[in-house]
């Protein structure tokens, strides 16, 4: 089974209002088609996502994101997504709103699991309130709820099915699962989410949040690192190649600054230190470029789910002058982390001549990363 996301996103949101189509809001520190996205992307069981937007649109879709235009409806919209699909080795499909940024990983693996046994698959709340019918502010009539479900996405479909059905449908439906059963798709339903919520009025926002607020992981970790000075013309600290009057001694190339950030990731993620990634009795790292530890802890980071969110790091050292490279050294750093340099902070201080950084023994460095997930 190799299964894509089609994430719908083409909609201008008018109902939520806001001067701005809703997926591209903010929402709890990122856009609401950030956590979509981020939520099929990160699922080990989904093998390409892709986004339907409105043309106007393409100046917010994520780096790197294949995108394809969607219409005026939207099942319009994905019809288009479904087309752009044919022919590129996709057995299934997910097709989820952008609108649900809250879906869970456990939701996306129940919707997966059960298209192993049906052709369709898609989430659903039974009703839990009772039903009326209403007019004029007075409630006009009473309808059993008994089988009624909220219908939620991703729905999904073996992707041929599903194309064929849209392209036989007449349009106008309200979902995929309405196109699936139009042309004899059997559709299973696999227990919903209340936190999968679609934003689709302003107060939905806050509601989506909390969910998400609430779900959120903090880490922090810490890394301090000294190494001695030696013979040689030059340090390398965070990065940068600094004409100074002495080396730094080590068996890679030294760089205080980026091994106590390396360490700080680490140990934020309680995956022990750089010796134990990288062992100095390994004759392969000897002379190495610090950048490839501080790569590998940012990829360790991405690959259990997190992101960073800040890091910040202090040399402390009499000589050489840090001050001038500050900016420098930040941009060096966040180029090997992956993230804005507004989020990477590099200062320096002496030790006022005091202790082995005072006497200009060697150079200490510490550092602090805080992660968050999802
Ligand atoms: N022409 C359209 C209309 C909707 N959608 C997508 O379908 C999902 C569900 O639609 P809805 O919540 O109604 O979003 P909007 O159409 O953006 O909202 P509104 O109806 O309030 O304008 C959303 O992810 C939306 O972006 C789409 O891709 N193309
Ligand atoms: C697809 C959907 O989210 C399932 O509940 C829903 O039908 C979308 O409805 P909308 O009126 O386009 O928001």
């Amino acid at each position: 089974m190799h299964t894509a996301a089609l994430i719908v996103a083409a909609g201008r949101g008018l109902r939520a209002g806001g001067g701005q189509p809703k997926q591209w809001r903010a929402l709890a520190g990122r856009r609401v088609a950030d956590w979509t996205v981020d939520a099929f992307a990160r699922h080990p069981r989904i093998g390409a996502v892709r986004l339907v937007i409105h043309p106007a649109d393409a100046g917010e879709v994520p780096a790197g994101l294949p995108w394809v235009a969607g219409g005026a409806t939207r099942a319009e919209s994905v019809r288009a997504g479904l087309e752009a699909l044919e022919g590129a080795g996709v057995s299934h499909v997910l097709i989820h709103d952008v609108a649900r940024p809250c879906v869970t990983s456990a939701l996306i693996e129940a919707v997966l699991d059960a298209l192993e046994t049906h052709d369709g698959a898609a989430p659903a709340l039974p009703l839990t309130d009772a039903l009326w019918r209403g007019a004029e502010g007075r409630v006009t009539g009473i309808e059993p709820r008994a089988g009624l479900f909220r219908a939620q996405t991703p729905q999904g479909f073996r992707l041929a099915a599903i194309l064929a059905a849209h392209r036989a449908h007449p349009g106008g439906a309200a979902d995929d699962v309405e196109v699936a059963r139009a042309a004899g798709i059997d559709v299973a339903i696999v227990p919903g989410d209340e936190a999968n919520l679609k934003i689709t009025r302003a107060e939905d926002f806050s509601r989506a949040e909390n969910y998400l607020r609430g779900r959120m992981d903090v880490r922090t970790g810490n890394g301090f690192d000294v190494h001695a000075f030696g013979p040689g013309d030059h340090v390398i600290l965070c990065g940068l190649r600094l004409p100074h009057d002495r080396g730094l001694r080590g068996h890679s190339d030294a760089d205080v600054g980026m091994h106590a950030l390396t360490d700080a990731l680490y140990g934020a993620l309680a995956e022990g230190d750089i010796g134990r990634h990288f062992p100095p009795s390994d004759p392969q790292w000897k002379g190495a470029d610090s950048r490839l530890f501080l790569r590998h802890a940012a990829e360790r980071v991405r690959a259990r789910g997190y992101r960073l969110s800040g890091a910040d790091v202090t040399l402390i050292c009499e000589r050489p002058k840090i001050g001038p490279h500050v900016s420098a050294m930040q941009a060096e750093l966040a180029v090997e982390l992956g993230i804005e340099p507004d989020r990477v902070s590099v200062k320096a201080t002496t030790s006022e001549r005091l202790g082995f950084t005072g006497r200009e023994e060697g150079i200490a460095a510490l550092a602090t990363a805080t992660l968050i997930s999802p």
